[in-house]
């Protein structure tokens, strides 16, 4: 070995095994495996294990817990208010960035609070409670109907809608993309038959998109040069297996199908002069979020935003509208489908036939989507369902530019800290028997709602929470709320002793009380009440 390399190896050990081990953070409790490098963390990561290897360390360390020499995880109400309430100053970290579209930044991905606060201004309304809810707005016309397209699916394909993994996909890609593009620009038709709608679903499906999410996060440079390679080298590298996921890569067709929308109304606007309210269909494609977008691009008004951001925006909303919504849906009807919850099934057909009349649903007998918002027991069931299954469980980071301290561990600029919702509605002296789904918790038959409110973080919190959330509800709402109107479930045979699963990030997450999982896959039987 020459004295260059030894002076390397030596600058190494110090970077890597000594500094961590002296920095400020070495007084939070944990294993020293994590403390020292994080590609410890990383083979959790891999292995798909990484939430549930957290929420162990807690279980055994505490309150905060070391997972790699530079970040920090916590569990308490007091860090989550210090990390994620508003004006906290903490802002995402780069681990975002890999959501950014078509090398543009949006909402989701900004770190800085300023440009975060500007794009969100432009969009805060369209999301609010009160439009979603107004029967003025585009979102009550399109959930009802869409509610009512699933209804029909059962009557007319039953054993298609029974497979509920995809039909509530299909169910929560026509009520994304009606609500972000209009019916004219993009709005899908996938639960009225649409096939090639129906084959974007196939983007979330090849478990693939795990390995390219952990490669784009932890290799991030190589698994560009990878991806940007043609030619010889190209071929050379997807003939020798190199690729985590064959291409064409994750969200192609859904990144490809939000573009084309973004085009096709832009060349519109363009030659037909689309004005609001010139047309009824014009009216229609102009309550849309990306006409929202647009109608701000030409207002002069600061921040400008050119097609690729009003592109990039939208496309990020897209995906995030899929599988949270649909995922949601699915465990709150398998839960209500299993023997031991039929009673919970019983009393939301209660609810559903004591407080919808004929008087709270639509022409198509859809109870609207303002009846829906006021069934407390409703409410409790998805509540729960998002507290024990919740949709994006895993941790959620955040890193500040000056040195901080969260319950009183000192936090050097840039150290990486975060909170899972997974783990804090898991912790037990909230949620007594955690991995129950026991929707009464949420009427105060079970614990302390106000304290349970608290700590019930599906859809985050603070300025980063989630901003459709209130469309969500009402989508997940009018849905259950149509069907246990007119029909009971049960678990098919086939489905029976196992848990269904979907994919967040790196990992596949499914009742954890099962050892059996179908993947992307849940069988129900509806019977005609
Ligand atoms: C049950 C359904 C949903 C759940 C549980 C959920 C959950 C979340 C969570 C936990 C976050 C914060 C993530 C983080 O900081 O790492 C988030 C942010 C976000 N969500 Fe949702 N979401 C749901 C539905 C939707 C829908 C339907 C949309 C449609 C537009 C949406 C759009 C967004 C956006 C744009 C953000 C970023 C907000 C910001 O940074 O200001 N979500 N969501």
């Amino acid at each position: 070995m020459d004295g260059g390399s030894i002076v390397q190896q030596a600058v190494g050990v110090v970077y890597n095994v000594l500094l961590p081990l002296t920095s400020p953070l070495c007084r939070v409790p944990g294993l020293t495996s994590y403390a020292v490098t994080k590609w410890r963390l990383a083979l959790d990561d891999y292995k798909g294990t990484r939430t549930r290897a957290i929420h162990g360390l807690h279980s055994e360390y505490g309150t905060a817990v070391r997972i790699s020499p530079n970040e920090i995880s916590f569990s308490s109400l007091s860090a989550l208010r210090t990390i994620y309430g508003a004006g906290s100053g903490f802002e995402r970290t780069d681990f975002y960035r890999m959501f950014d579209v078509y090398g543009r930044q949006n909402l989701f991905t900004f770190a800085e609070s300023k440009k975060h606060g500007d794009r969100k201004k432009i969009l805060a309304h369209a999301y609010s409670k009160s439009n979603i809810l107004s029967p003025a707005a585009i979102a009550k016309p399109l959930i009802e109907g869409n509610a009512k397209s699933f209804l029909n699916l059962i009557e007319q394909e039953k054993d298609v809608a029974s497979e509920i993994f995809h039909s509530l996909h299909w169910f929560s890609l026509d009520s994304i993309t009606g609500f972000l593009y209009g019916n004219e620009h993009g709005g899908t038709h996938a639960l009225r038959g649409n096939e090639s709608d129906r084959a974007m679903l196939n983007d979330i499906l090849d478990p693939a998109r795990r390995k390219l999410t952990w490669y784009a996060v932890h290799l991030k440079a190589y698994t560009r040069w990878l991806y940007s390679q043609t030619g010889v080298l190209g071929s050379a590298i997807s003939a020798l297996n190199l690729l985590p996921m064959k291409r064409p890569a994750t969200y192609t067709s859904i990144r490809a199908h939000a573009l084309k929308s973004w085009t096709d109304f832009e060349s519109d606007v363009q030659s037909k002069d689309l004005k609001p309210s010139t047309t009824a269909a014009a009216a229609d494609s102009m309550a849309s979020i990306m006409a929202k977008l647009w109608k701000h691009s030409t207002s002069g008004k600061a921040p400008a935003l050119d097609g690729l951001d009003i592109a990039s925006e939208v496309a990020d909303h897209f995906l995030a509208g899929i599988d949270t919504t649909s995922d949601t849906l699915m465990f709150a009807i398998w839960a209500l489908s299993l023997p031991e919850n039929k009673k919970y099934q019983d009393q939301l057909i209660a609810e559903v036939d004591s407080l919808i009349t004929a008087d709270d649903c639509n022409a198509d007998g859809i109870p609207t989507v303002q009846a829906v918002d006021r069934l407390p027991f409703l409410d409790a069931v998805i509540k729960e369902t998002l507290r024990l299954f919740a949709p994006l469980p895993a941790s959620e980071p955040r890193s500040l530019p000056t040195d901080t301290a969260v319950d009183g561990y000192l936090i050097p600029a840039g150290t990486v800290v975060s909170i899972s919702p997974y783990t804090l509605h898991r912790n037990a002296e909230v949620f007594p028997h955690p991995l129950e789904f026991r929707p009464e918790r949420w009427l105060g038959e079970l614990g302390d709602v106000a304290e349970m409110k608290k700590w019930f973080w599906a859809f985050s919190s603070g300025g980063r929470m989630c901003i459709g959330m209130h469309l969500a509800m009402a989508e997940m709402t009018t849905l259950l709320t149509a069907l246990y109107r007119e029909y009971t479930t049960t678990e098919q045979e086939r489905q029976k002793g196992s848990s269904p699963a979907i994919t967040s990030r790196f990992e596949v997450f499914y009742d954890e009380k099962y050892e059996r999982i179908s993947e992307h896959a849940c069988y129900i039987d509806f019977h005609r009440r």
